[in-house]
């Protein structure tokens, strides 16, 4: 099971995350697209990328903005599973 990362841990994360921000338990980005289909287009990206890491984010979709919450729910908090999929994340965002 994923270990849940320490305080200093997450800030050493963030620090080569600056898109994301720690919310309670987890990381959370806020992304506006040009329009709703490229929002959909990430999100299904993003879908591919989670179904192969076994790893889910939470996606809030309003129109063009899309919010992204990630957590490791077996562990209660934020892991490396996290760091890596909002670093992946950003990857598909940068590609638009
Ligand atoms: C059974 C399945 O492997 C687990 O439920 C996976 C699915 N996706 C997941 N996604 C996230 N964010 N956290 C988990 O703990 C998790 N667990």
């Amino acid at each position: 099971m994923a270990e849940l990362l320490n305080d200093e841990e997450i800030g050493k994360a963030l620090g080569h995350l600056p898109e994301w921000r720690r919310v309670d338990g987890a990381l959370e980005r806020a992304v506006e697209l040009p329009d709703f289909p490229t929002a959909i287009q990430v999100v299904n990206r993003v879908a591919e990328i989670a179904e192969s890491e076994n790893h889910h984010p939470d996606i809030d979709i309003r129109w063009r903005t899309l919010t992204f919450r990630l957590s490791t729910h077996s562990a209660g908090g934020i892991t490396a599973k996290d760091v890596s999929l909002a670093t992946e994340i950003n990857g598909v965002v940068a590609a638009v």
